[in-house]
């Protein structure tokens, strides 16, 4: 299997605080990565630290076999971020947070062509929102947010996602819509990392996870990552006892 995503020995500090600890990932092509942690734990830090939006002081990253800024020149990442890092009162329609996704398809006019307005009303259909084209971001509950950003995901044709929290303030049905629509993504080939701090809700889809603590505490298939010794050494007993 080849590697998407290869971390090796990153370290990020924000002045005196360190974030990341020597961190190193190795994430295969074509699947699903939990990466779990507490609430301060550094996972939105490696998250941008892979989009190439804060510089390691050491260690180096490789995504497809390129540097985080190239990947992202050539629209490789796709984002989904947390709720709370999003302003919903920005007026714009659900259609339009998915055709952000094409900036990086346009050409020279950066006017939207029929493939680009295509690839978009092919994202809504697909997440189940071509109803909802039209509406206010800002309207939609928070499961239909996060499909939004996950059609514009589709819609830039991304090989890599990147989803914080992407279950956090969703009801469990949305929860299901979007599990099933990650899975869709991934036996595409897509690779695709998903974030959460609830160790106790961790998807069943993730095909491997990375426990994180400033270091990488475990890496591997997910079974083994949430085995409850090793959430009892780095948590104590009482989150072990309750995380599956
Ligand atoms: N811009 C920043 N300036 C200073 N410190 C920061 C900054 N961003 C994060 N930190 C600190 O770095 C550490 C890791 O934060 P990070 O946001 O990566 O963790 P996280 O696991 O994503 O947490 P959460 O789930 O709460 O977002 C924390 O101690 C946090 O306070």
């Amino acid at each position: 299997m080849s590697t998407a995503i290869d971390a090796a020995n990153v370290t990020v500090h924000y002045g005196q605080t360190l974030a990341l600890d020597d961190v190193s990932v190795d994430i295969a092509a074509g699947q699903i990565c939990g990466l779990l942690g507490m609430n301060g734990s550094g996972k939105s830090t490696l998250f941008k630290a892979l989009m190439g939006l804060v510089k390691p002081d050491r260690g180096s990253i490789r995504l497809l076999g390129r540097s985080p800024r190239q990947a992202r020149r050539e629209g490789l990442i796709a984002y989904v971020p947390q709720s709370e890092a999003v302003d919903w009162t920005f007026p714009v329609s659900v259609a339009d947070v998915v055709m952000m996704g094409r900036y990086g398809h346009l050409g020279l006019t950066r006017r939207p062509r029929q493939a680009d307005r295509s690839a978009v009303a092919a994202a809504l259909e697909r997440v189940g929102l071509t109803e909802l084209a039209g509406n206010p971001i800002g309207a939609l509950s928070g499961g239909q947010r996060k499909r939004a950003f996950v059609a514009r995901g589709i819609a830039q044709e991304a090989a890599l996602l990147f989803l914080d929290e992407p279950f956090a303030g969703v009801d469990k049905r949305s929860e299901a819509t979007i599990a099933e629509l990650l899975r869709g993504l991934r036996d595409e080939g897509r690779t695709i990392m998903i974030s959460t701090h609830d160790l106790a809700s961790v998807p069943e889809l993730c095909d491997t996870a990375v426990l994180l603590q400033q270091q990488v505490i475990a890496h591997g298939p997910l079974d083994e990552v949430l085995a409850p010794e090793t959430l009892a050494r780095t948590f104590g007993a009482k989150i072990a006892g309750g995380a599956r």
